[in-house]
């Protein structure tokens, strides 16, 4: 039988595995949003993003994607509103993406695959006093993601690509220190949001996640740029960093809600 790329997933990346690792996991992520079968919410706000770029501090490749990280130290960058009840701090972001353009986001939209996806994680500082507590506990953290597509070059994101050959090999790190990525995020407000999980280690259950209805426009020499990263160290052998997404998992008892109708 033809290997489906879930199986290839879960075969080449036994960090990603399925939920029935983690015991009494009923909301993991990423999960495949089915348009009809989300609820519009009326209630639901619209979400507020103000970042300060000069709190970009640096891109490091960490060995599953590339991380752009921001100073968390302050509430200079954050996002408020929708269906959050505190703000939370912007705390890095980064993307996940696949070898080819049918597939290499998370999350699909009626089982419809995107190139690649982009998660801004976010932190609940008004409630808990560090990140890695905020990593534990069930409305510590926000992610906004946006899904990227084939298309028109991005602007925005040009000055991140031409940063990437810096942070080839695994462990490497740049300085990067004034970057806006709300030019990262699309213009249009609705989103759909739900509550789910980290999609790698620690896969723990601590994300409101907001996903933007709408993807942003970038180029094939953009997304090629993403894949020609690696995620061995400098003198291993090569391993291109490509299909770093996790398998669906079950939605479970959960419902996806939508700000728009
Ligand atoms: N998996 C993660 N984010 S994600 N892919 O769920 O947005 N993270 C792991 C630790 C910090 C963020
Ligand atoms: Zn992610």
């Amino acid at each position: 039988a033809t290997c489906t790329h879930k199986d290839r997933n879960d075969a080449l990346h036994p960090l990603w595995q399925s939920p029935l690792s983690i015991p009494g996991g009923s909301r993991q992520s990423p999960i495949n949003i089915q348009w009809r079968d989300s609820i519009y919410d009326p209630f639901l706000k619209p979400l507020k993003i103000c970042y300060d770029p000069t709190t970009c501090l640096h891109i490091w490749n960490n060995g599953y994607s590339f991380l752009v990280e921001f100073d968390d130290s302050t509430d200079k960058s954050i996002i408020v509103g929708g269906p959050l009840e505190n703000q939370y701090r912007l705390k890095q972001f980064h993307f996940h993406w696949g070898a080819i353009n049918e597939w290499g986001s998370e999350h699909t939209v009626d089982s419809k695959f995107y190139p690649a996806e982009l998660h801004l994680v976010h932190w609940n500082a008004v409630v808990y006093p560090t990140f890695e507590e905020a990593v534990m506990e069930g409305n510590g953290l926000a992610v906004i993601g946006v899904f990227l597509k084939l298309g028109a070059h991005h602007e925005g994101l040009q000055t991140l690509v031409d940063a990437l050959p810096a942070v080839k090999h695994k462990d490497t790190v740049i300085e990067f220190d004034v970057f806006d990525p709300s030019c990262l995020i699309p213009s249009c407000p609705d989103y759909w949001t739900y509550a789910g999980s980290l999609t790698t280690p620690p896969l723990t259950e601590s994300v409101t996640w907001i996903i933007k209805k709408k993807p942003i426009e970038v180029d094939e020499n953009q997304l090629e740029a993403f894949r020609m990263l690696l995620f061995t160290s400098d003198g291993e052998e090569e391993k291109r960093m490509v299909d770093n997404f996790r398998p669906l998992q079950p939605l479970m008892n959960r419902t996806v809600r939508s700000s728009f109708q």
